[in-house]
């Protein structure tokens, strides 16, 4: 097996008094598709977040390619991440939010260059180019002068995604990105998702409460419960014949 992606360590994350992750050791291989499920507040944004540098775990660790998300070596010893540092980190990885989190004030083409053309220092041809393309790619070609107010919730959704993918992060985060959606519109982002995992090179996160999706595309399933993997393994284990009572009470719901 290659070396992973993603390595967290025993990791544990308290807001105040209250504990949401309570020792996560997780690994997830390049190009592997992680479904994360769970009832509310089982810590699964944490996760996620936590690996955006959007939240710091209270302990333990947590490795992207080989690098510590906030620590740095300097002069042989384990220091602080810098912002710099916490820059490259974020380089490798695109979220895509349950919000949209659009600027209101640019066109679609504009919310997708502003982040290659000012973090990645990309000139504005290629930039535009770039985003040109992933715009293609998730069917809104014919939307690039577009305001965001202009958009149906999918649509925007689409946006997000290929504001996301200009990047050419090596592992995507999505959290909960159909829920704040009207049901007709979910399937064209899944669609674009699933287009998303096809083409393989990419790992994913997805935080979902959309069971069979999670089932197609996904190649491990992780069950969240009360701060800790309570479960994990491929689609039909975690889904079907795992034994456990509070995985199968919480999928329960889903089915009635
Ligand atoms: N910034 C914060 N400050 C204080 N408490 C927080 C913060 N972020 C999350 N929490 C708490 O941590 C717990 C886990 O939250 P989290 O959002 O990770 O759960 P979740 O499994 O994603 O839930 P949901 O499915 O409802 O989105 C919750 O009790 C939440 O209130």
């Amino acid at each position: 097996m290659s070396e992973p992606i993603v390595r967290y360590n025993d990791v544990h994350k308290s807001f105040g008094d209250v504990q949401v992750l309570k020792g996560i050791d997780l690994d997830i291989q390049p190009a592997e598709k992680v479904a994360v499920i769970g009832p509310s507040g089982s810590g699964k944004t944490t996760i996620i977040r936590m690996l955006m540098t959007l939240e710091q775990p209270t302990s333990g660790s947590i490795i992207v390619d080989g690098k510590n998300l906030w620590h740095m070596e300097k002069d042989g010893d384990l220091v602080p991440a810098n912002e710099k540092h916490l820059r490259q980190v974020r380089g490798d990885i695109g979220m895509v939010f349950q919000h949209f989190n659009l600027f209101p004030h640019m066109t679609i083409l504009e919310n997708c260059m502003t982040a290659p053309i000012h973090v990645q220092k990309k000139d504005k041809e290629s930039a535009k180019k770039d985003s040109i393309e992933m715009l293609e790619k998730v069917g809104l070609g014919d939307k690039l002068d577009d305001y965001p107010a202009m958009l149906s919730g999918g649509q925007k959704q689409r946006v997000a995604m290929a504001r996301a993918l200009v990047m050419h992060p090596k592992i995507m985060l999505f959290d909960e990105v159909t829920s704040a959606l009207d049901p007709e519109l979910v399937g064209e982002v899944l669609e674009v998702i699933r287009d998303i995992a096809n083409e393989g090179e990419m790992a994913m996160v997805l935080v979902t409460h959309e069971m069979e999706f999670a089932r197609d595309i996904a190649d491990r399933i992780l069950f969240l419960d009360n701060g800790v993997i309570a479960e994990e393994g491929p689609p039909m284990d975690v889904l079907e014949n795992s034994t456990n009572e509070r995985l199968q009470s919480f999928l329960h719901r889903f089915r009635t």
